[in-house]
């Protein structure tokens, strides 16, 4: 890998900083030395087609034919992955922190342009897969991508990590789909392990929706 995304460079000298501290075993078991290599290079190509599916299948209206033929295939390939399960430690979905939302298949697509104490700048878009209703996206969807990215701002702006202990989110205005917005993060204030952070979601101008949250900074060996 030649170029380093955002937040290799700032996971990078997060974990410089913290070479001499204890390791944290408890939260989300953090280990910035992570192999980037892991599902190889076309491990986000991977996860890109795994999201199209789901648009593909949320669009579809599918004959009884094609509902079969697909869950035959399905079922191959469901048996050729079990094969190849591991633990989530090891496992590169949320650990490739070079691919949008770290490759996790569950959050949005968010991609990082900015990330560090000051807080989290990133871009989304989100698609048929995160549909609410009347093209526009589900709530809980721009919520998951609220918790994520201030979970991140969190843990940066803390150094340290943290978990969500209440997350408010302010639904303004309509959030569209297959339109790029700017997700933002940032630590508002901390109070001994409380971290409170403050997230906004724009469409150009347009406030589509706000979020503030309380995450609390996790003692070593916490779950
Ligand atoms: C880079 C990766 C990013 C990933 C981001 C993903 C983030 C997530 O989604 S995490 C998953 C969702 N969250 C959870 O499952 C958390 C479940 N809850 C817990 O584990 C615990 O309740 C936890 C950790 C939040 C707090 O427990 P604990 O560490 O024992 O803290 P505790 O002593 O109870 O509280 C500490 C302080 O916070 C306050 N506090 C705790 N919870 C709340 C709350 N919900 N509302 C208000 N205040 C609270 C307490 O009153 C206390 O305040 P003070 O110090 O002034 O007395």
């Amino acid at each position: 890998m030649t170029q380093k995304s955002p937040l290799q460079k700032t996971a990078t000298s997060f974990a410089e900083e913290s070479a001499d501290e204890p390791h944290h075993e408890g939260g989300f078991r953090p280990d910035f030395d992570i192999d980037l290599t892991r599902g190889g290079p076309r491990y986000g190509e991977f996860i890109e087609e795994v999201r199209t599916f789901m648009d593909r299948v949320k669009a579809a209206l599918p004959s009884e034919e094609l509902v079969a033929e697909v869950i035959d295939e399905l079922k191959v390939l469901n048996a050729k992955l079990d094969e190849v399960a591991i633990d989530e430690w090891r496992a590169p979905s949320g650990g490739r922190i070079d691919l949008p939302a770290r490759g996790n298949i569950t959050l949005p697509p968010y991609e990082v342009d900015d990330a560090g104490e000051e807080g989290v700048h990133a871009r989304l878009t989100f698609r048929r897969y995160h549909l609410g209703g009347n093209n526009a996206a589900h709530g809980g969807q721009v919520a998951v991508a609220f918790d994520d990215l201030m979970g991140m701002a969190g843990a940066l702006g803390s150094k340290g990590i943290t978990r969500t202990a209440y997350l408010t989110v302010n639904y303004r205005a309509i959030t569209p789909l297959d339109t790029e917005l700017k997700l933002r993060s940032w630590v508002d204030r901390m109070e001994g392990r409380k971290v409170f952070l403050r997230a906004t979601l724009h469409n150009g101008e347009t406030l589509c929706a706000e979020a503030d949250g309380l995450f609390i900074k996790l003692k070593p060996g916490q779950p």
